[in-house]
């Protein structure tokens, strides 16, 4: 006996590679267990459009590797209102789908929490490539979007070694410092600007000043755009340190698409699975993740109110090993 018999699945928000793995997998478990399973086009905007079709095992083949989401993606303002969640809820019921997997960042999580209250059992996955998602080690796409970060840093640091100059790189994260955290211990980075840590543009251009004194032939520094434009950091180097060019290069919507690496994909085919597993069982408005690489589910309210931890740990050690 199970819970639910007829579940939807939905993207929301801005997409992350990884997102069609996860949808593969709510498919095909949910088949796998006996569910009618159903894919929501667009996000919370085609399910008040009613756009709803049916999915089978064949309509999720191919693209486990492909970046973006076969079910599109779509920010929509109606269904911030009472009104637009209370009509949402009742295309669902007119359809006897009584379940909903939500793959999306914390705005879609707080849509699922809305849908909840009107009757409907939902599960979120964190589908975002900045891992500002608490209760989960890491989001689906941010591995990705870390890697696309490095290998282009990887580029930087050749031209930037041949002419002695500055890098400034502006990454993703809207207000987490993680993706620029990360690929910025991986890389190598002698400055990491994330919104968490207080900064001073001054001390920047005078530690860079004294690397450069001691045989640094480069410097990278990483700028989260959480904290602002990499352009407004440039003038200050160029005011300071004149002599170490500094050049600009914001990676933008790059870091978004590509196919996903084999951890977002093996983190999105868990999860997904996991999300059917708990509406079988009746649980419901809950946000799944990983903690300590173990599944977890955790409320969705509880979620999307905790901030999540930004790692100081590895901040200092990015620091430490880039004098
Ligand atoms: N408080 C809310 N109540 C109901 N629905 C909401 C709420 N906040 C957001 N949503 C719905 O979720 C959609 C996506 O939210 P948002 O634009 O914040 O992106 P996200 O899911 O946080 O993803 P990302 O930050 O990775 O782009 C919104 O367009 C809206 O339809
Ligand atoms: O695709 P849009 O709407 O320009 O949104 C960009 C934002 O979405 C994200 O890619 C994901 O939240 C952020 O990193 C970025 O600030
Ligand atoms: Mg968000």
């Amino acid at each position: 006996m199970t819970a639910v018999k007829k579940i939807a699945v939905l993207t929301s928000g801005g997409d992350s590679q990884g997102m069609n793995a996860a949808v593969r997998a709510v498919v095909r478990s949910g088949l796998y267990f006996g569910l009618e399973v159903f894919g929501i086009q667009r996000g919370y905007q085609g399910l008040l459009n009613d756009d709803i079709f049916p999915m089978d095992l064949r309509s999720v083949g191919d693209i486990i590797q492909r970046g973006g989401t076969v079910l599109q993606s779509a920010r929509c303002l109606e269904f911030t209102t009472e009104e637009g969640q209370k009509k949402g809820a009742q295309i669902l019921r007119n359809r006897g789908i009584d379940g909903v997997v939500v793959i999306g960042g914390d705005g879609s999580y707080q849509g699922a929490n809305k849908l909840t209250k009107q009757g409907i059992k939902t599960m979120c996955l964190p589908g975002t490539i900045d891992n500002d998602i608490s209760f989960t080690d890491y989001t689906i796409g941010f591995d990705t979007a870390v890697s696309i970060v490095v290998d282009a840093i990887n580029k930087l640091r050749d031209t930037m070694s041949s002419h002695e100059r500055s890098s400034i790189v502006e990454v993703m994260g809207r207000h987490c410092g993680d993706i620029a955290l990360h690929a910025g211990l991986a890389s190598g980075a002698e400055t990491i600007l994330v919104p968490e840590v207080e900064f001073d543009l001054n001390e920047v251009s005078d530690r860079m000043k004294q690397n450069f004194k001691h045989g640094k032939r480069h410097s990278i520094i990483i700028v989260a755009e959480g904290v602002g434009k990499g352009e407004t950091v440039a003038q200050v180097i160029q005011e300071n340190c004149p002599d170490y060019e500094p050049r600009v290069t914001v990676l933008g919507h790059i870091q978004r698409g590509g196919t996903p690496t084999a951890f977002d994909r093996n983190l999105a085919s868990r999860l997904g699975d996991f999300a059917v597993r708990q509406l079988i069982e009746g649980i419901s408005d809950k946000a799944c993740g990983t903690i300590d690489g173990k599944l977890v589910a955790t409320d969705i309210d509880k979620v999307v109110n905790t901030k999540k931890d930004f790692n100081m740990e590895l901040y200092e050690l990015a620091l430490r090993l880039s004098q």
